[in-house]
C-alpha cells in the first residue's frame, strides 16, 4: 500500500473541526437556499464533511425539502450513519443518495478511510436500497490502491440496483495526498472493464450530471449501470451549472478555483435579500470557463489545488 494509504483528500486525518459559531446556522442556510430558489435553482445536494454528523440534521432536511420550488434534495454520505438515518431521510422526501465507497474489502476500506466500518456502511447501503432509494456509489479511482477492484465494482453494478461511478482522482487540497502515479483516467478504467461485456452509452442521462453513464450488458445476460466522471481528462465545465456553499458560508462557482464570496459576512452584516441575490447572481456570472488541470498534468506542472474536498464537498 503506498504511503498515503489512498486517502483521496476528502477527509484529512488532521482535519480541523470548526467552532460552531463559524458555521452557517440552519436558519442562514435556509435563507440562502430560498433566495437561490427564487433565482431559479431547483436542486440541492447536501455533502460535506459528513452531512449526517451535524446536530439536528434531520430537522434541517425536513425544512429544506419543504421549500416551495425546490425540486429535489440529494445527499452525499460516507454511509456510516445511513442504517440509522435511512428511514428518516426517506420520510423527509429524499430519494437519491450518493455513497462514497472506495473499496469493497473491509481491511482496505479501513486503511483508506481510517475507520473500520465497512460492514456498517454496507448495512446502511442495503437498508437504503430496501427502502427504495436510488443509490449511486462513488468510487475515487486510485492506481495501486483500488484498481484491482474495478471489476468487483462493475460486478456490484450488475448484481445490485446501484449506479457505480468511477471518479478521476483530483488533486484537491494544499496537503492533498494526490500523486500523479495514482491518477488513472476514466477511459483507461473503461478499457480495463471491456472484457466484462458490452458498455452502451446511455444517451438519456447525457446532461443529467457530471457522469458519462453506460448500460453494462454482461456476457451472462445481467445488466447494470456504470458511470465515469472525468473532471481531469475530459472535463465537463461547459455544462457545469453548480454553485457550492461551504459550511462556513463561502460561495464558490468552481470546485477547482478558489475564488469565493463571503456569504456569512453578508448575512451577519444585515444584507438585504436583494443584495444576497445579487451576490449569488454575480457568482454565477463569474464562473470560470474551465480548469487547466489536464494541460498542467501534460506539462508536468504542480497539480495541487488550494481548495479542500472536505470543505467543498466534491
Ligand atoms: N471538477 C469537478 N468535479 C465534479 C463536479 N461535479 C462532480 N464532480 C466530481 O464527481 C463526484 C460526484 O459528483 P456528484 O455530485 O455526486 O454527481 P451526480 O450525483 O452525478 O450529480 P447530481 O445528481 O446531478 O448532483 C464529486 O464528488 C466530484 O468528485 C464538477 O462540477 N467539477
Ligand atoms: C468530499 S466527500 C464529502 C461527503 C461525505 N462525507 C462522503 O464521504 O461522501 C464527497 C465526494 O467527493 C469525492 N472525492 C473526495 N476526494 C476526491 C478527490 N481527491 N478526487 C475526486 N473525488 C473526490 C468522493 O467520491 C465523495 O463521494
Ligand atoms: S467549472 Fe469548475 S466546478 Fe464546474 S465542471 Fe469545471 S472544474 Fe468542475
Amino acid at each position: 500500500m503506498p504511503e498515503n494509504d489512498g486517502d483521496s483528500g476528502c477527509r484529512r486525518k488532521n482535519s480541523v473541526i470548526l467552532p460552531h459559531v463559524d458555521l452557517l446556522t440552519y436558519e442562514e442556510l435556509l435563507r440562502v437556499v430560498c433566495l437561490a430558489v427564487e433565482l431559479g435553482m431547483n436542486k440541492i445536494r447536501l455533502t460535506g464533511g459528513e452531512p449526517l454528523v451535524r446536530k439536528d440534521i434531520l430537522q434541517f432536511i425536513d425544512r429544506l425539502t419543504r421549500i416551495e420550488g425546490l425540486r429535489e434534495v440529494r445527499l452525499t454520505t460516507n454511509g456510516v450513519l445511513l442504517e440509522e438515518y435511512a428511514q428518516s431521510l426517506y420520510n423527509s422526501g429524499i430519494r437519491q443518495l450518493n455513497v462514497s465507497l472506495d473499496s469493497l474489502q473491509a481491511q482496505k476500506f479501513a486503511r483508506i478511510t481510517g475507520r473500520d466500518c465497512f460492514d456498517q456502511v454496507w448495512r446502511g447501503i442495503i437498508a437504503a436500497r430496501d427502502l427504495g432509494f436510488r443509490i449511486k456509489i462513488n468510487v475515487v479511482a486510485m492506481r495501486g490502491i483500488n484498481d484491482d477492484e474495478f471489476g468487483d465494482f462493475a460486478e456490484l453494478a450488475l448484481n445490485q440496483p446501484f449506479q457505480v461511478r468511477f471518479i478521476e482522482f483530483m488533486p484537491v487540497g494544499e496537503k492533498s495526498s494526490w500523486q500523479l502515479e495514482q491518477f488513472i483516467r476514466a477511459s483507461d478504467i473503461l478499457a480495463m472493464l471491456t472484457d466484462m461485456g458490452e458498455f452502451i452509452p446511455c444517451e438519456s442521462q447525457r446532461f443529467e450530471g457530471p457522469a458519462r453513464v453506460y448500460h453494462l450488458h454482461s456476457r451472462d445476460g445481467r445488466q447494470g449501470s456504470v458511470g465515469f466522471i472525468s473532471p481531469i481528462s475530459h472535463h465537463f465545465c461547459d455544462q457545469c451549472n453548480r454553485l457550492r456553499l461551504t459550511a462556513e458560508g463561502k460561495l464558490r462557482s468552481c470546485l477547482l478555483n478558489d475564488n469565493e464570496r463571503d456569504i456569512k459576512a453578508l448575512l451577519r452584516g444585515g444584507a438585504t435579500d436583494e443584495k444576497l441575490m445579487a451576490v449569488i447572481r454575480d457568482t454565477v456570472l463569474d464562473k470560470p470557463k474551465g480548469h487547466q488541470l489536464q494541460q498542467r498534468l501534460e506539462n508536468g506542472q504542480t497539480m495541487q489545488c488550494p481548495g479542500q474536498m472536505s470543505r467543498i464537498g466534491g
